[in-house]
């Protein structure tokens, strides 16, 4: 047997994989069995997540091969369909895969990676924009008065200001979007000032439920910078309202894996914010930095502790580990931004990476509902301390934090009643907005998506608890998650609604948030690819939050189980979590990280 068939057999690989392998050997019946296998992994590797195959990950528990990494680099080396490009030049076309820094890749991977490399480190190295800095000095100091005393928001501000690229990082509530705000009035006070074009702005996110909840918090930030004394209304009345998903920013083309903005063909905006960047994969972030029009900025924000996207590369880690924790700037940078800044900034010779500088974490949460004090266990499963998380989870002191330990279906225990309760509301409600407010009440969340604790049994089994075992398929108060992009109908993977009975001769109505009356409805037969809301996985529901979550870990460990993973679970909480789960699970989940292969941080240094 040959050795794809092996990895095909023992389930390491899928046909798709598999089929590469065969038509590479049809083409060249010669081809070792190393370097067949090599292709069908790289190609596998893509499906997990990862850039490429990482040779040295060659262990028997990951690839069912014992193969040493330099057996599998001779191989490859000797290899007609393996490139091996000299630095970052592009690869042979002709060969379909790339040997690089001990990686395999697809070469369509490593292309995006190298290109994005590129394209990153160009945004980042265009000279600072011109600042006026003692023009915006008493806008700035109402806008961020602790500026001088080293505040984060203060200093992501001013650097975004010179900065052609910043990355904004921080968790839930560290003020990422106020931030935004406040630094999008910035630029358009200085566009005033000068008597300049008031700058071109585009909000976007990956998803059209983060892109509606980026464009809420942006709306709510600009109604305090109203009220707020000392700035100038009519400057907020310029501050963008809305935010779209980047596909929708690019321009999608139907059948066609191409935008309508890319290098040739930029974005026609000056300024770029992309919210919950954590989530954008590499072809993405690729063709998002390609778009971006030389000159223009590139804002990033987004939360590195949250899962990585679930397609290939871990882009905002990759960013972040590149550009470094230091935010010391340049003498040049520094100065301009004194009459901003005072001396708060750190100055730094200019020999650092060039990403280098070019972020600020914001530490300090401001949204705490009084009912809920996360930040403790938050923490703690950030930095995988399972010790903390578990003697915090029973001490009970957490203000709306339960621990159901070693309780394995919140639909049978004591929780039971308090989840259906929420949902049985949902029928209650008098009208499609009322409902979908109380869309977003509770969530049951879990890791996996099959099997007795996934996702799709446990919706089966909260519907049939909400309305029989006969009942129609979209009942009155059926929670939906759309589950792909459909630009024909305006819904996006991760869109929730609801269903409510129509009038005596209409069936049932799938209610979405949006449209002009601030809801649309659609026939159910209509709606793109759909499923049951009430319980989701921790992936879909990156980029939402709900006021009560309920996070049931597995019963045993599984690889997909990771600190990220459960950090991102807990972060979806507003009011109250519940979490059931084994120490065992969770000791396991904390001490694993969501690790993903990618060479991105060593071509960014
Ligand atoms: N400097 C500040 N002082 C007081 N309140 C603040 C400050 N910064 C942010 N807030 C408040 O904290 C809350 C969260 O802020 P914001 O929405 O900007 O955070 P975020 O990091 O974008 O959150 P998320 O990750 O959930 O999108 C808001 O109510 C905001 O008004």
């Amino acid at each position: 047997m040959s050795l794809t068939d092996n990895l095909l057999r023992r389930g390491r690989l899928r046909s798709v994989d598999h089929a590469l392998a065969q038509s590479l050997r049809r083409l060249e019946p010669a081809t070792p069995d190393l370097v067949l296998a090599g292709a069908a992994l790289a190609s596998r590797a893509i499906a997990d997540g990862h850039a490429a195959f990482e040779l040295a990950a060659t262990g028997e528990e990951d690839t069912g091969l014992l193969v040493e990494p330099a057996q599998w680099l001779a191989a490859l080396r000797a290899s007609a369909w393996v490139a091996q490009p000299q630095d970052e030049a592009a690869a042979d076309p002709q060969r379909p895969l790339v040997l690089e820094r001990g990686l395999l890749y697809l070469r369509r991977y490593r292309e995006y990676e190298r290109r994005l490399a590129q394209r990153l480190r160009a945004l980042a190295v265009q000279p600072p924009a011109a600042v006026d800095a003692p023009a915006l000095a008493p806008v700035f100091a109402r806008l961020f008065p602790q500026a001088r005393d080293g505040d984060r928001q203060a200093r992501a501000a001013a650097l975004a200001l010179a900065r052609g690229l910043l990355l904004v990082t921080g968790g839930p509530g560290t003020g990422k979007t106020t931030t935004v705000a406040r630094l999008l009035l910035l630029l358009i006070a200085q566009a005033r000032q000068c008597g300049a074009a008031v700058p071109r702005i585009a909000l976007a996110a990956p998803t059209g439920r983060a892109a509606e909840r980026m464009a809420e918090s942006l709306r709510a930030a600009a109604a305090q910078l109203r009220a707020t004394p000392g700035i100038d209304p009519t400057l907020c009345d310029a501050l963008p309202v809305e935010a779209s998903t980047l596909h929708r920013l690019l321009g999608t083309v139907p059948d066609r894996a191409y935008f309508r903005h890319d290098a040739r063909e930029p974005l026609p905006f000056d300024v770029i914010v992309v919210d919950e960047a954590s989530m954008v994969d590499l072809p993405l972030m690729c063709k998002l930095a390609e778009a971006v029009a030389d000159g223009a900025r590139l804002i990033l924000l987004g939360d590195r502790d949250q899962l990585p996207s679930v397609e290939a590369g871990d882009v905002l880690a990759a960013i972040v580990d590149a550009a470094g924790d230091d935010e010391a700037q340049p003498s040049a940078v520094a100065d301009a931004l004194r009459p901003l800044l005072g001396d708060s900034l750190p100055v730094r010779g200019d020999d650092a990476s060039p990403l280098a500088g070019h972020r600020v974490q914001l530490q300090r949460g401001y949204r705490q509902a009084d009912s809920l004090d996360l930040a403790p266990l938050a923490a703690a499963a950030r930095e995988g301390d399972a010790d903390t998380a578990l003697a915090l989870l029973r001490e009970g002191g957490l203000r709306g934090v339960v621990f159901h330990e070693d309780s394995l279906d919140p639909l049978a225990g004591a929780g039971r009643d308090a989840l259906l309760r929420d949902w049985r509301a949902l029928a209650d409600a008098h009208d499609p907005a009322q409902a979908l407010a109380l869309a977003t009440r509770v969530r049951l969340l879990t890791a996996l998506r099959d099997g007795a604790q996934g996702a799709a049994p446990l919706n089966a089994r909260i519907e049939e608890a909400l309305a029989g075992a006969h009942r129609p398929a979209y009942f009155h108060g059926r929670l939906l998650l759309i589950t792909e992009n459909s630009y024909r109908h305006g819904l996006f993977n991760g869109d929730i609604g609801v269903c409510l009975q129509g009038g005596d001769e209409e069936g049932p109505i799938a209610w979405f948030a949006g449209g002009g009356n601030g809801v649309r409805g659609y026939f159910p037969a209509a709606l793109p690819a759909h499923t049951g809301a009430f319980a989701m996985t921790v992936h879909k529901a990156q980029g939402s939050e709900f006021d009560r979550v309920w996070l049931q870990l597995p019963r045993q460990d599984v690889r997909s189980l990771s600190r990220e993973l459960v950090y991102t679970a807990l972060t979806r909480a507003r009011r109250e979590l519940h979490l059931c789960a084994s120490e065992a699970v969770l000791r396991a989940a904390l001490s694993r990280h969501a690790m993903r292969v990618s060479g991105l941080a060593a071509r960014l240094r």
